[in-house]
């Protein structure tokens, strides 16, 4: 490689020759020397600020260095009238030949850090952003220029309602410091230049968007760290539901139970008889146990209904199981297949669905006297009614479940309490369908008489939710009463129509009409619930670039060799990469203490990936080197590095 790589300026420190570096090495421990090194970013700042520069441009690379003939151990420190503050008058673009750059540098080599490899000094004190007030480097020739405060569009200062980062005096672009330095923009010297004015990109995709309004949305101000990412509550919950898929999943069945069944393995009971024979369902009348299983066709994860001592007598029992299959529903727990098998010693009856992890029941959660361990209701109970917008969500859900099912003409034949899963926040699954269509299969019953039959049992079951009391079998006449005074006329209509005699006119499109408005509540809800974690969504979008942008740092940086160099990662482009992880990670505090700030890192990271002009100080960790480069550039090495990597081998490599 012929010449430099990287489109970054290069300051050289004052004392950057090696005999300097060992006389700074010596003293690194002294706690003067520390002070000393802590001071450094600012006198480089001003050495440049004062020395003006020379600029050499081969490949987009811009070398800075102090003019000659001046001790670069002086620092003029820029009082009232120091020359950066007394002439505004701007840096030049035009080369200055007469000091710093020589013929030397046309063929200069790869950027190699002065360091020796392996000499690893404590990351020295950085500040974390470049503050444009303090130095005033020229910006490198870019393709369109800085637009003048004239030629800035006038965007309507929207405040920050588009970012959580506030755009803040330290994070101004380079550009938009030389805007207001320019004495030649003289319609911006007047007393509103001065003046905080935003001025607004058109892509800010460095900043996060903060939840759009319609969402509750504390002030900026107010926004915790945890805001970067989903919310605490939800991570918690898909934590645990993942915990609760995996757990066991590859560890064999457990005691007691066949290792394999079919293509499934690794069985564990659900429910709440962990151990022992199952005792006889409330609802199959045989023992019905539960399992969680593992699919070695697609690794997945599904839950085995076993109805035990089942003999099949008819193959035709088994004709609705394919219509319950192609059933995709929200509000239906998913049935994938069913067979008899002898595994378990004996004939039963498997059938397969999905699996929803830390699901209850309604039975479980608000009508069981003992509540399973983890529900979350357990020792809440409060003796209170349900609430009413409650009920309605249950049982516009049901009503939406049974709505497909009797459209498919088939029937639910097990709406009990214990077969309403509830997984997930007020969100409600019946289960177990299809085990009445071959358990008690019979051909000779209109299915009209079941969807009858489905009608009536949910008016039982919103009776015993509004009515604990109820048992069933029980005259209707009292719980009918006790609606009538805890609850709205709807749903005691609504009930009084469930439960009444079957009729042709009895149908669950009629007990739709009954609830009207109420589904509108239900579907307000669930549209705001999806907003919401639509936000959340776009939260998590953002950190998934980032962690393809850290991948590739990850790829690139301290890489012990590459095509048999071992100083590949250390060397041109990645060097640079190489201070900009220092730069992100490795900060210190002016009182020496690991700078730990996430949102340094995430709005770094989040501008690197938006690869804005916006540019930075990358210092090396023994001071002797200094570069200016923007987020764009750092991107391009970024690129660059990876692309090198990624086209290893490759006879065609293509660097894009
Ligand atoms: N599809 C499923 N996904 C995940 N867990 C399930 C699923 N189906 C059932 N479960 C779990 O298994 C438990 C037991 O379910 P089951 O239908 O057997 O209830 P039950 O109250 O034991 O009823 P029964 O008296 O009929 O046995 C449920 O509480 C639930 O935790």
């Amino acid at each position: 490689m012929a010449g430099p790589k990287s489109a970054a300026i290069q300051i050289r420190a004052p004392n950057a020759n090696p005999s300097n570096v060992k006389e700074q090495e010596k003293g690194r421990d002294s706690p003067v020397s520390a002070e000393k090194k802590r001071e450094t970013p600012q006198r480089i700042c001003r050495n440049v600020m004062i020395y003006g520069y020379c600029k050499f441009q081969d490949s987009g690379c811009v070398y800075y260095h102090p003019p000659p003939g001046t001790d670069p151990n002086v620092i003029n420190t820029p009082a009232t009238g120091s020359p950066a503050m007394t002439n505004p008058t701007p840096l030049s673009k035009e080369p200055k030949p007469s000091f710093g750059l020589g013929a030397e540098h046309l063929s200069a080599p790869v950027f190699v850090p002065k360091t020796p490899m392996g000499d690893n000094p404590s990351p020295r004190a950085t500040t974390p952003s470049l503050a444009p007030s303090t130095i005033q480097v020229p910006s490198a020739p870019s393709p369109a220029p800085p637009p003048t405060m004239a030629q800035i569009p006038n965007w309507p200062n929207l405040g920050n309602q588009g970012g959580i980062i506030p755009r803040q005096d330290n994070s101004l672009s380079f550009d938009d410091s030389m805007i207001s330095m320019d004495p030649s923009q003289s319609s911006a010297m007047d007393g509103s230049m001065f003046m905080h004015q935003p001025i607004r990109q058109p892509l800010d995709q460095h900043l996060y968007v903060s939840p759009l309004p319609h969402l509750t949305n504390p002030p900026v101000s107010h926004h915790p760290l945890h805001s970067f990412f989903i919310p605490d509550d939800l991570r918690r919950n898909l934590q645990a539901k993942h915990d609760a898929t995996y757990l066991g999943s590859q560890s064999g069945s457990s005691p007691g139970l066949p290792s394999e069944l079919g293509i499934y393995h690794s069985l564990q009971l659900l429910g709440q008889s962990q151990s022992g024979n199952s005792p006889p369902s409330k609802v199959y009348a045989h023992p019905a146990p539960v399992y969680k299983a593992v699919s070695s066709v697609d690794g997945n994860v599904y839950c085995l209904r076993r109805i035990e001592g089942y003999k099949l007598v008819n193959e035709a029992a088994f004709g609705a199981v394919d219509t319950w299959r192609r059933m995709r529903h929200p509000n239906i727990v998913g049935l994938r297949e069913a067979f008899t098998t002898k595994t378990f010693n004996d004939n039963s009856l498997i059938l397969v669905y999905d699996y929803h992890p830390l699901s209850t029941t309604i039975w479980d959660e608000h009508l069981s006297p003992n509540p399973p361990p983890h529900s979350p209701s357990r020792g809440q109970r409060s003796g209170m009614p349900i609430p009413e917008r409650l009920l309605w969500s249950y049982i516009t859900q049901m009503t939406n479940a049974l709505k497909a099912v009797h459209s498919s003409g088939l029937a639910v034949r097990n709406l009990d309490p214990s077969k309403v899963l509830i997984t997930g926040k007020n969100r409600i699954r019946l289960n177990g369908c299809g085990v009445w269509d071959v358990l008690a299969f019979d051909a000779n019953t209109p299915i009209g008489v079941f969807q009858q039959e489905d009608l009536v049992a949910l008016g039982k079951l919103i009776i015993s939710l509004c009515c604990d009391f109820f048992q069933p079998g029980q005259h209707p006449a009292l719980p009918l009463d006790h609606i009538q005074r805890n609850y709205s006329p709807d749903m005691k209509n609504l009930v009084m129509f469930l439960i009444s005699k079957p009729s042709p006119l009895k149908s669950i499109d009629e007990a739709i009409k009954i609830m009207g408005p109420r589904i509108l509540n239900e579907l307000d809800a669930m549209q705001n619930y999806a907003d919401t974690i639509e936000s959340d969504l776009g939260a998590e979008m953002e950190n998934g670039r980032i962690v393809r942008l850290l991948s590739k740092l990850g790829f690139i940086n301290e890489r012990a060799e590459f095509e048999l160099d071992p100083r590949w990662s250390d060397t041109g482009d990645r060097y640079i990469l190489k201070l900009f992880r220092d730069y992100v990670f490795h900060s210190v505090g002016v009182d020496g203490k690991p700078i730990l700030d996430l949102s340094h890192v995430l709005t770094c990271l989040n501008k690197l990936d938006a690869g804005l002009d916006e540019r930075i100080m990358l210092i090396s960790r023994d001071d002797q080197s200094c570069l200016v480069v923007s987020y764009r550039e750092i991107k391009h090495c970024i690129e660059a590095a990876f692309n090198e990597l990624r086209n290893t081998g490759n006879p065609h490599r293509v660097h894009r």
